[in-house]
């Protein structure tokens, strides 16, 4: 005890207990300063965040990738690429031939392919930047942060003032000003498979007016009249309680116009397009209940090539269309005949997963479903039922009317009353007439009037043969003949003979490879069969391991006897006396 109090009474112990008291409660007063000092200037501060998830997230870097403040920054990100997710940034600047940056003074340094592409500015991750807006010094940081679906982008703007109409008055400038700058373009969403059911940004497009799809007479029209009524309906449609989705079903031949015309529904109607691939990788269920789910109120949903849909992975059947098989009901019906006997793979399509996402409790409401496919023969009943898809539109092979107005939408025309030049050619490069943007590379389309292209796509069109070539032919020769347009007109007849050969001759070709594939499987079966009958007859193998599975005491007999057997000297079979024999002998 003694001994213990001396220590204790050690000075240097004391002190050293000193220290650390007063350090303990000089780390914990500096926390709490700080802590407070957060609290009080984030009282001040008021905070916004955007994910890159979603829509005002692109708003606002779009927003910024305006800011003359940039030219002051000492540290952004330069890019001519979407680095966005969704590409707000960017997408307006790719067509630009007109290259906005100070720092650089060779244009020829922009080029990026043929075409010059503007670059746009963006905040670099993890700094913060001050840019100010109406009187306000907003600070801008942008970061990466991890959610449910994975990594993904975020935007934090914070700003000191009283309420928080500054950040709404900037959401709103930012919105106005993407909508102003895209309103020429469609915005194209993919499913995103490194994201669990979510949706990438995939570009935007130049929209596609709908005067140059040529279809039949009435055709666009209807779907247009019937996509726009329906957008109107919203009311309507919940007072009734039917389900606030339209389906469309554009089946036919391929090149005949079915993506593009959902292209141009989309500028027409100003939506934007999320493209689902179900036979992609990684397509099953739920990722597609998640993915209809997601979308957007109003928006168009394209599933292409809905008839390949149950065509892929291993555990599918190649053959397998979703067509339902005889005693299984359609709702039911799964795309794989082992999933009808086991149970489903949640990691596949199935169709009644198919079924379910498109109209099921999470289906999403007010979009337009467009499904296309080459092959409705092959489709289930239950996909194309009215409800699912209410409009079904046959797409054809080119008639005699679709391919006059094809050649007409190629070739520009003068107007009629200014046709007093007769039919003189136009030989300089104008906006009308060039094929580029102009300048001494500008290809030259000569410009004849009215009433001569109206005489050529009429002789045109008398040589094409009523639905027997694809409108995306017919568009293809004419893209080889776009400054010859007298020309094209003389030598379609020709082109047309080129096309029916080359067509027999990739039939017969397709039909030499089918046989032969067919000849290989039925050798192979064959061989297969022989195989297998070999077998069968082949006598079996006596198991080698048989002393191991007899009992243990049959076991040590018999090898006791069969060392026996080794040691004895062999012998000649004695012959056994038999009495009978020997008597008669005798
Ligand atoms: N009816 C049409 N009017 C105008 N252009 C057309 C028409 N049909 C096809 N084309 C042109 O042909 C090309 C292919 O068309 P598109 O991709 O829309 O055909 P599709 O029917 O969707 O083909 P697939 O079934 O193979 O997907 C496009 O460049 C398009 O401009």
């Amino acid at each position: 005890m003694e001994a213990l109090k001396s220590i204790i009474s050690q000075s240097a112990i004391r002190d050293t207990a000193k220290l650390v008291v007063i350090g303990g409660t000089v780390e914990t007063a500096r926390r709490a300063s700080v802590s407070a000092w957060n609290s009080f200037v984030d009282s001040f501060f008021l905070t916004a965040h955007f994910g890159q998830e979603d829509y005002p997230y692109d708003w606002i870097m779009h927003w910024l990738a305006k800011q003359p403040s940039w030219s002051q920054s000492r540290e952004f990100e330069i890019t001519t690429r979407d680095s966005t997710g969704r590409g707000g940034v960017n997408a307006l600047c790719e067509e630009e031939e007109e290259v906005d940056v100070d720092l650089l003074d060779d244009d020829d340094q922009l080029v990026h392919g043929k075409r010059k592409r503007q670059v746009a500015f963006m905040p670099s991750l993890n700094t913060t930047h001050h840019v100010f807006y109406h009187g306000h010094w907003l600070r801008i940081t942008r970061s990466m942060r991890t959610t449910e679906y994975g990594p993904s982008e975020e935007l934090k703007i914070s700003v000191v003032a009283r309420n928080n109409s500054i950040l709404k008055k900037l959401v709103l400038q930012a919105k106005r000003e993407y909508e102003a700058d895209m309103d020429d373009r469609v915005n194209i969403y993919l499913a995103d498979h490194r994201r669990f059911g979510g949706w990438r940004f995939n570009g935007s497009r130049q929209k596609r007016p709908m005067s140059s799809i040529v279809l039949e007479p009435g055709v666009k029209d209807m779907l247009l009249a019937d996509a726009q009524d329906f957008l109107r309906s919203e009311y309507w449609y919940g007072e009734r309680g039917i389900p606030f989705r339209r389906g469309y079903l554009l089946h036919g031949v391929p090149g005949s116009g079915k993506t593009s015309l959902i292209h141009a529904m989309a500028g027409e109607l100003g939506l934007d397009i999320y493209v689902i691939s179900l036979s992609a990788k990684g397509m099953s269920d739920t990722t597609l209940s998640t993915l209809m789910s997601r979308v957007p109120p109003r928006c168009i949903v394209l599933l292409e090539d809905l008839d390949a849909a149950f065509t892929r992975g291993v555990s599918r059947d190649a053959k397998s269309t979703g067509i339902p098989r005889a005693g299984s009901s359609s709702t039911a019906t799964t795309a794989t005949p082992a999933a009808t006997t086991e149970a489903p793979d949640p990691n596949t399509l199935s169709l009644s997963g198919l079924l379910n996402s498109l109209d099921g409790v999470a289906a999403a409401e007010g979009r337009l479903l467009f499904a296309t496919t080459n092959h409705i023969e092959r489709l289930d009943p239950a996909l194309s039922r009215p409800g699912r898809m209410d409009v079904w539109v046959d797409f054809k092979h080119a008639s005699k009317w679709q391919a006059e107005g094809i050649f007409k939408n190629f070739f520009p025309c003068k107007p009629k009353n200014s046709a007093a030049e007769g039919t003189k050619v136009e030989t300089k490069p104008s906006p009308k007439n060039a094929i580029g943007k102009g300048g001494k590379n500008a290809i030259v389309v000569p410009i004849l009037d009215e009433e001569e292209i109206a005489v050529l796509a009429a002789q045109f069109a008398a040589h094409i043969p009523e639905n027997e070539l694809s409108v995306a032919g017919l568009q293809g020769y004419l893209l080889r003949n776009k400054t010859r347009p007298r020309e094209a007109v003389a030598e379609v007849e020709a082109w047309v003979i080129k096309e029916r050969e080359l067509k027999i001759r990739l039939q017969k070709e397709k039909e030499e490879r089918e046989a032969k594939e067919k000849l290989e499987k039925e050798e192979a079966e064959k061989k297969a069969k022989r195989e297998a009958a070999q077998q069968r007859l082949r006598p079996k193998k006596q198991p080698r391991l048989r002393p191991l599975l007899q009992s243990p005491r049959r076991a040590v007999r018999s090898s006791l006897l069969r060392q026996r057997r080794q040691r004895l000297p062999s012998r000649k079979p004695r012959a056994r006396h038999h009495p009978r024999k020997s008597l008669m002998t005798r």
